[in-house]
């Protein structure tokens, strides 16, 4: 299997060069050339199976034989181990057709971890087989950095640095980066908000030069490793509600379009997925396009769900190209457009192909607040103020199939915001011992790539 660019233009890649390459090299993203396919019989033959027997069956057509199989099955049932709930990803009913997929049993409280777990390892096996080191760079709104700390800190072939808006994470999150006291790990909190953090770490990817002298390598969801590993929590939770005989509808909180672009991916590889549907907060550019068929960036505002405080939407991209049939030039022209004026108007077949398999809605910060404490006063469920902005999404959307809303935090990630909306403290787990009071260490910086360029120079391991 190869994997190509949304833009055309960079090399076709086998499964771990487009691991270790993040971006691609003319600035697109990866994808599979062609999507792998289960037929009904073979969903049906998935049921039963354990969350890393099935997260093999579903990701090693992508691996294609490129990590051996016994080595590959080893990597992701270790991967998994971290998780404190045995199914991995537990499926709670919110009422007769509701269902909620928790997504936050993993080491840092956030559905990235179950990405990050097995990137990680994917990442310390390939570059030990090689005898080769690298540099990882990271843009956060809050769990993507914690994620990637966790599962990287301590490995010796990678040095990783995480960019953070500064003052617009949770305290848990903040801490989650900071305290940790391994020596490969940068947390460099930045001024200004997530997209200038992003846009900074793909100024480094499009710096070939800088890129090929640290080895870079990403971590954010344009890696498509990351996306992928996302796939299988749909095919898990499909398969608990009945797949492939019963179609199941996902409700998805959305900031850079990763975690849902995952569900596009398993409709296109087979499993029977009705609607998918895009809940943004405040910061709806998302839902304006799908309106509107323009998408166009408005200043990002700071909410209470702050991860989704996100405009510029990296893996829209993904989507995108798969809308207009894979023709990079349209994709080109429109990411030209975005980079120019700051928007771009969809052409009508590429925009109703989208509206064809996607619906939108937005939640307020009221609007999060309200879910939040009504779900708990009839349903006894806590919600994170992301879950609920899809939880509100959810209500207002028609769907013939079960909805299945992800759950993609842990409420006490956010406990201040969480108590303002229900009156409940939410506790972190005790296993996450004294974080609150670990000590921090981190480097400001201001939002400034060469600033940063020069910071990663001066500690990378991996320069050559
Ligand atoms: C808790 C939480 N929910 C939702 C999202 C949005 O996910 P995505 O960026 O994959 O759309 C994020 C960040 O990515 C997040 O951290
Ligand atoms: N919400 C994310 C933003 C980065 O998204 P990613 O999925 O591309 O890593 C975060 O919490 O950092």
């Amino acid at each position: 299997m190869d994997f190509i660019s949304t833009r055309g233009t960079a090399p076709r890649l086998g499964f771990c060069d487009a691991l270790l390459a993040g971006l691609a090299r003319d600035g697109g993203l990866y994808l599979p050339e062609s999507w792998p396919q289960f037929s009904a019989a073979e969903i049906r033959a998935m049921r039963g199976l354990s969350y890393p027997d099935l997260a093999i069956r579903v990701l090693s057509p992508f691996v294609d034989g490129e990590i051996d199989e016994a080595t590959f099955a080893r990597i992701v049932r270790d991967a998994y181990e971290s998780f404190r709930h045995p199914a991995v990803c537990p499926l709670v009913q919110l009422d007769h057709d509701t269902f909620v997929l928790e997504l936050f049993h993993g080491p840092t409280l956030a559905f990235k971890d179950v990405a990050m777990q097995l990137l990680a390892r994917l990442m310390d096996h390939v570059l030990a087989e090689r005898g080769e080191r690298a540099t990882i760079i990271g843009a956060t709104s809050g769990d993507t950095g914690g994620a990637a700390i966790e599962a990287f800190a301590g490995r010796d072939q990678t040095d990783i640095f995480i960019l953070f808006p500064e003052g617009r994470v949770s305290p848990v999150q903040q801490r989650q980066m900071t305290s940790s006291a391994e020596a490969n790990v940068h947390a460099l909190a930045m001024g200004g908000n997530f997209d200038d953090c992003q846009s900074i770490a793909k100024d480094l990817f499009n710096d070939h030069a800088f890129r090929d002298r640290v080895a870079l390598s990403g971590v954010n969801s344009i890696n498509w490793a990351r996306v992928m590993a996302q796939i299988v929590y749909y095919f898990s939770s499909a398969l608990t509600l009945g797949a492939p005989e019963r179609p199941v509808s996902f409700t998805v909180p959305t900031g850079n379009f990763g975690d849902i672009f995952a569900g596009y991916a398993a409709k296109r590889m087979g499993l029977p997925i009705e609607r998918l549907v895009i809940a943004t907060n405040d910061n709806d550019i998302l839902h304006r396009t799908l309106q509107s068929g323009t998408y166009e960036m408005q200043g990002v505002v700071a909410t209470t769900s702050p991860s989704m405080d996100i405009q510029i939407s990296s893996n829209f991209e993904r989507l995108l190209f798969e809308a207009c049939g894979r023709d990079a030039s349209e994709v080109a022209g429109y990411m030209a457009g975005l980079k120019q004026s700051g928007a771009f108007t969809l052409e009508p077949s590429t925009l109703e192909t989208i509206r064809g398999e996607f619906d939108a809605g937005r939640a307020s910060m009221a609007e999060i607040d309200r879910t939040i404490a009504t779900t708990l006063a009839e349903t006894g469920y806590l919600l994170d103020p992301h879950t609920a902005a899809a939880v509100k999404v959810a209500r207002e959307t028609v769907s013939a199939a079960p909805m299945v809303i992800l759950a993609t935090a842990h409420p006490a990630k956010f406990p201040d915001a969480v108590q303002a909306a229900a009156n409940k403290r939410p506790e972190l787990p005790a296993w996450l011992g004294n974080l609150m009071e670990r000590e921090e260490r981190f480097t400001t910086l201001p939002s400034d790539t060469k600033m940063v360029k020069d910071y990663i120079e001066r500690h990378s391991r991996a320069l050559r």
